[in-house]
């Protein structure tokens, strides 16, 4: 049996915003879903709010700032996916009080950031960025000073969750050896080794590369005092958000003559689009390689985010399942041939399981199946029932005080 979806696949506005790869829009279609809206860039301000205020679903990448004001402003959103890794971007509460789930890619650019890094983590230590920069002035400055191979030298991944714990596994692979500092306790991959402190890690390392989340914990995580514990010859990667390194406190420690070299592809202020310049107190620096954000910009990552993204779009506009989104209670369904089913979203509060339940009593109506999943805040409970016409069951629903939304697949 065709499940009919309770609103015309045709009425639901799907935005896509910052170029999000093809696949994305393609997933859609086979699915049905022909209403899409498709920018090139992120979209802000005024221009933000007239796309994004009659859209079902948003898609966008780490440009596009959906604050609380936005999505306020977006009354009939359903659900927000982030087609990358980051989601600091949006305001997950504000999203949740709405009962709006917001999905990403968890893993589908890890490796590309993985690989990018290492690279960088070679150049500098070759100081490739210098002779390359002096090179093309003319300057022929032929010398193994200052040069290293990598083998043998010790990495210290800051972050080892999925990127950190990819570059771990290909570091130690050319020859590496691998230590990491996390909040958590971590399974260390092959011979890496976890740290206790921060500052073991820093003072001991030859290369650091960060790779965690943009967080309070994590705001100018490497300040100045930090950056005086590296070694003086040692480099520095931040792929990972731009808050993460103190970038005035970088140039100071470079224009001293301290570190070999460092790479950044995220910064605290980073251009909308190509045409805004971009400005910064690194530019200066030859042995600084600067990138404007494309750790996970390559072919494979954007067309398996686009693909994975939009399937979970289809998949909760289809079926209701929420499963790996990151600001809501997961629940994964099984197909609902044959029975309508209701999706309900209210507060967490003692009492409204019972109300609802007690809708389907009053209507003489059986429940073929039920899945409840709460976190501390809210709710999220999905009804199977042997309905064709389900306004009432719906209406009722709806009155239940302490409902955030409320709507049915047939
Ligand atoms: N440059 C790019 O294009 C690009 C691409 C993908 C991801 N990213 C960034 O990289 C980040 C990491 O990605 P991931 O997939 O590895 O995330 P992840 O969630 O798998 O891993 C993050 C790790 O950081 C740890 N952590 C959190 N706070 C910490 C702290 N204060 N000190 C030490 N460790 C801490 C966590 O415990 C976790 O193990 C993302 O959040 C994103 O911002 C950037
Ligand atoms: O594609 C992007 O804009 C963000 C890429 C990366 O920072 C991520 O969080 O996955």
């Amino acid at each position: 049996m065709t499940a009919k979806i309770s609103l015309d696949k045709s009425k639901i506005k799907f935005l896509l915003l910052e170029g999000v790869h093809q696949n994305a829009i393609d997933v859609l279609k086979a699915a049905g879903y022909t209403n899409i809206e498709y920018h090139k860039k992120a979209l802000d301000g005024e221009d933000l709010i007239n796309a994004i205020k009659d859209a079902h679903f948003v898609g966008i990448r780490s440009r596009t700032f959906l604050t609380e004001e936005v999505i306020a402003q977006a009354s009939k959103l359903v659900a927000i996916g982030c087609f990358c890794i980051g989601t600091n971007q949006v305001n997950l509460e504000a999203a949740k009080r709405r009962g709006i789930p917001v999905f990403n890619a968890p893993f589908s650019n890890t490796r590309s950031v993985a690989e990018l890094v290492l690279a960088e983590i070679i150049l500098l230590m070759r100081q490739v960025p210098k002779a390359n920069a002096e090179v093309h002035r003319g300057i022929w400055n032929k010398s193994a000073a200052g040069s290293n191979e990598v083998r043998g030298k010790k990495l210290g991944i800051i972050g080892y969750g999925h990127i950190g714990s990819q570059l771990s596994i290909i570091a130690e692979s050319i020859g590496m050896q691998v230590y990491f500092y996390d909040i958590e306790n971590k399974l260390p991959l092959g011979n890496a080794q976890q740290v206790a402190s921060l500052e073991e890690l820093l003072g001991s390392c030859d290369a650091i590369s960060l790779h965690v989340p943009e967080n309070a914990s994590t705001k100018n995580l490497i300040n100045a005092e930090r950056i005086a514990q590296l070694k003086d010859d040692a480099v520095l990667i931040n792929a990972a958000r731009g808050t993460v390194v103190d970038i005035d406190a970088l140039a100071a420690a470079l224009d001293a003559g301290k570190l070999r070299g460092a790479a950044l592809d995220v910064f605290p202020e980073e251009p909308a689009s190509a045409s805004d310049p971009f400005e910064s107190p690194l530019r200066k620096f030859d042995n600084v390689i600067l990138t404007p954000h494309i750790g996970g910009s390559t072919s494979e990552a954007q067309a398996n985010i686009g693909t994975e993204v939009s399937s979970k779009f289809v998949k909760y506009s289809d079926n209701g399942s929420t499963l790996s989104a990151v600001n809501f209670p997961e629940v994964s369904l099984p197909e609902h041939a044959g029975a309508t089913r209701l999706l309900h979203i209210h507060e967490n509060r003692p009492g409204i399981l019972n109300k609802i339940n007690q809708v389907f009593v009053d209507l003489n109506v059986n429940i073929a199946a039920q899945f409840l999943q709460t976190d501390p805040t809210i709710g999220y409970v999905v009804i199977d029932v042997e309905l064709e016409n389900t306004n009432e069951a719906l209406a009722r629903l709806k009155e239940i005080d302490g409902t955030i939304k409320a709507r049915v697949l047939y």
